[in-house]
């Protein structure tokens, strides 16, 4: 039997798809290792609660060890008492005719109380994750209603479109995921978002680093095709993978997104051991982007908190995409604050 302490985990949305392809694997141990016992909370709306209960049996049938309980509630409070990590990936999905201020609308009356739940009733160390879209936007929703929670514990998840670029770029390169590091995501989990390479390097079998541009030249064919490449190939089909995933499967990326969601909770709960990675974090003005956007940045964890990874230059075009990408953010805030939801 585990002496560890158990983790209450709160998932929003459970009877949904990413619910069914996250909560295995947090039960599993994937999240906080195999030596901490996991409390699964479950939080639908009514219309959830069978599908979620469904999932609750299942869950009980895998006798996974590092389960210690699970509960489904159609009750935030109840979901938010205690918790120590909140997955927000309920959310309000985008209806025909419906306009961004409507989406932003509903989703605010989505995130604002599960925002004052988490105020009131969750542990003092509470760490939250929105995956349900506008995920940057909603975080922000959220963390304006929970005043009593630093606001830098309100995250939005970019993790998925970093493991996507990391994917597309093993392919083009035909190396390991492993063994590219120091890719960065900026901006928007929207098909504004800016998939930068600059920084990137390629580590060998034998240690040594390589700048991924430099690499990227020798496999598309000469140092004058990389620029091109990343503009007409590798930023649009990373950005747009959604809406690829969405094409080809019938619906939105689920297990994909589900493994994004575990990676970036592990990371900030475990650290991320001197390498980057991407997330959506609250801006403290680094990089021009304004304080206080949720906006995806370089960032490493260490002691159960994200940094921004400081001092990266900028080539002009990267800047300008970046700019575009938080002028949406800006314009989502805008439009949040117009309707009073923050
Ligand atoms: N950030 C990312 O990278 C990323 C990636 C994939 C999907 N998403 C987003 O994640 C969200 C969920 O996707 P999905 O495929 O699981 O959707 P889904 O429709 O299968 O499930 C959503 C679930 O949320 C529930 N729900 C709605 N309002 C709720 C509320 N107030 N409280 C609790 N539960 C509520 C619904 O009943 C439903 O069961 C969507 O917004 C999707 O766009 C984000
Ligand atoms: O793109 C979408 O609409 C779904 C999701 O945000 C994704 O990135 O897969």
């Amino acid at each position: 039997m585990s002496t560890h302490t158990p983790v209450t985990v709160t998932v929003t949305g459970a009877g949904g798809q990413i619910g069914y392809a996250l909560l295995f694997r947090i039960a599993s141990g994937a999240m906080f290792g195999q030596e901490v016992p996991v409390r699964l909370r479950l939080l639908e709306i009514p219309a959830g609660l069978k599908s979620a209960e469904g999932t609750a049996l299942e869950l009980q049938d895998c006798a996974f060890t590092t389960l210690d309980s699970v509960e489904v509630t159609d009750n935030a409070a109840r979901a938010f008492a205690g918790t120590n990590v909140g997955l927000l990936v309920g959310a309000r999905p985008r209806g025909p005719g419906m306009e961004r201020g409507d989406l932003l609308s509903a989703n605010g009356a989505i995130f604002g109380p599960q925002g004052a739940a988490i105020n009131t009733g969750a542990a003092d160390d509470v760490k939250v994750l929105v995956v349900g879209n506008p995920a940057n936007t909603n975080a922000l929703i959220a963390a304006a209603h929970a005043p009593d929670v630093p606001a830098e514990r309100f995250t939005a998840m970019t993790r998925l479109d970093h493991n996507r670029a990391l994917a597309q770029l093993a392919g083009t390169l035909e190396v390991g995921v492993g063994s590219i590091r120091n890719v960065v995501i900026w901006g928007n989990h929207s098909a504004s978002q800016v998939p930068d390479v600059s920084h990137g390097v390629l580590v060998g079998e034998d240690g040594t680093q390589r700048p991924l541009p430099d690499a990227l030249a020798e496999a598309l064919g000469g140092a004058g095709k990389v620029a091109p490449w990343l503009d007409e190939t590798f930023i649009p089909r990373v950005a747009k993978r959604g809406a690829e995933i969405i094409d080809v499967r019938g619906s939105s990326s689920a297990a994909s997104a589900a493994a994004a969601a575990i990676d970036h909770v592990r990371d900030w709960v475990q650290g991320t051991a001197g390498s980057w990675t991407s997330a959506a974090i609250r801006s403290d003005g680094s990089y021009g982007v304004p304080k206080g956007l949720v906006s995806s940045f370089p960032v490493h964890a260490r002691d159960g908190a994200w940094e921004i990874q400081q001092g990266l230059s900028m080539a002009a075009d990267v800047r300008a995409r970046i700019d575009r990408s938080v002028k949406e953010l800006e314009e989502e805030r805008d439009m949040v604050r117009s309707l009073g939801l923050v």
